[in-house]
């Protein structure tokens, strides 16, 4: 865990690049913006190898894709690869919808990733393991959480987020918990999205993506547990705007004093 990357997030401010959905786009660009990133969206595969140029990280979110907008993520993390510029993957709802998790598929086939976030239903399909996934939620699957998110990422070669009331967060190797959060974010359609284009963010600025993931997952998540512990009710919509303005404010101590991680 290296939480000094918060201060050298805001210190570079760098670039992430999204192909982001249109359900929880405005959210994730504000959160990118709110954390101390650049946000940007691309939808035109015209204009793609300039805009992974200029790009610190590229965050791809799987959301609610046309068939045309799958060639631009595919040219997307192609390019990506050739500038040698870290890809996070959103595979939304794979576990739910076979053709989504066709296509995540073949995307990975065709481009390697840094990290994959997802939800147990989406990390489980990813690893090819029988869970009941529920939409865009995770669903009531049971199984080893650490052994599927690690199965996930010898799998795809990669590092993997399986986000969820425990995050975790691994290499293929060693596994990392996050505990903090709050049950708010559920209540909040795209935490999910937003927390994969944090982690483009932290990717952004440095080359170890399991510290960026690591990083990212405990920063979003101490930040939604400090905002449901002062406003202290259910109300997701206060929830969604105080967010956006703790992602802003949080400072590394604050975090540290409330950080539950192992
Ligand atoms: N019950 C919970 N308690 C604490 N934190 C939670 C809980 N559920 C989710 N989180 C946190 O919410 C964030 C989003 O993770 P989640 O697994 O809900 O993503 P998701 O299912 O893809 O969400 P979405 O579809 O809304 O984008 C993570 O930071 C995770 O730690
Ligand atoms: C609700 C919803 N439907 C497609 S994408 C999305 C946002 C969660 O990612
Ligand atoms: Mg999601």
């Amino acid at each position: 865990m290296k939480l000094s990357l918060l201060n050298e997030l805001r210190a570079q401010n760098p670039i992430v690049l999204n192909v982001s959905n249109f359900v929880t786009v405005q959210d994730v660009a504000n959160g990118i913006n709110a954390i101390g990133a650049s946000p940007i969206m691309s939808e035109e595969i015209a204009k793609t190898e300039a805009m992974v140029k200029m790009s610190g990280a590229v965050a791809l979110n799987l959301g609610a894709f046309t068939q045309d907008q799958v060639a631009h993520v595919r040219k997307m993390g192609q390019l990506a690869n050739q500038y040698g510029k870290p890809v996070i993957l959103d595979p939304v709802a794979v576990g739910a919808v076979a053709y989504r998790l066709g296509v995540a598929q073949s995307l990975l086939r065709d481009f390697q990733v840094s990290v994959i976030r997802g939800n147990a239903g989406e990390i489980a399909a990813l690893a090819g393991i029988q869970w009941a996934a529920k939409g865009i939620d995770a669903g009531e699957g049971q199984g080893d959480l650490k052994a599927i998110a690690r199965s996930a990422a010898l799998k795809h070669n990669c590092v993997v987020i399986l986000s969820g009331p425990t995050d975790f967060i691994t290499d293929g190797t060693t596994v990392v918990t996050v505990k903090n959060g709050t049950p708010l974010f559920q209540l909040h359609v795209g935490s999910g999205d937003m927390l994969s284009s944090i982690v483009g963010a932290f990717a952004a600025v440095t080359d170890d993506a399991f510290e960026a993931a690591q990083t990212a997952c405990l920063v979003f998540g101490t930040t939604g547990q400090l905002v449901a512990e002062a406003i202290g009710a259910e109300l997701p919509g206060t929830f969604t705007v105080k967010l956006m303005d703790q992602l802003h404010l949080v400072t590394t101590q604050e975090i540290e004093a409330v950080a539950d991680y192992e």
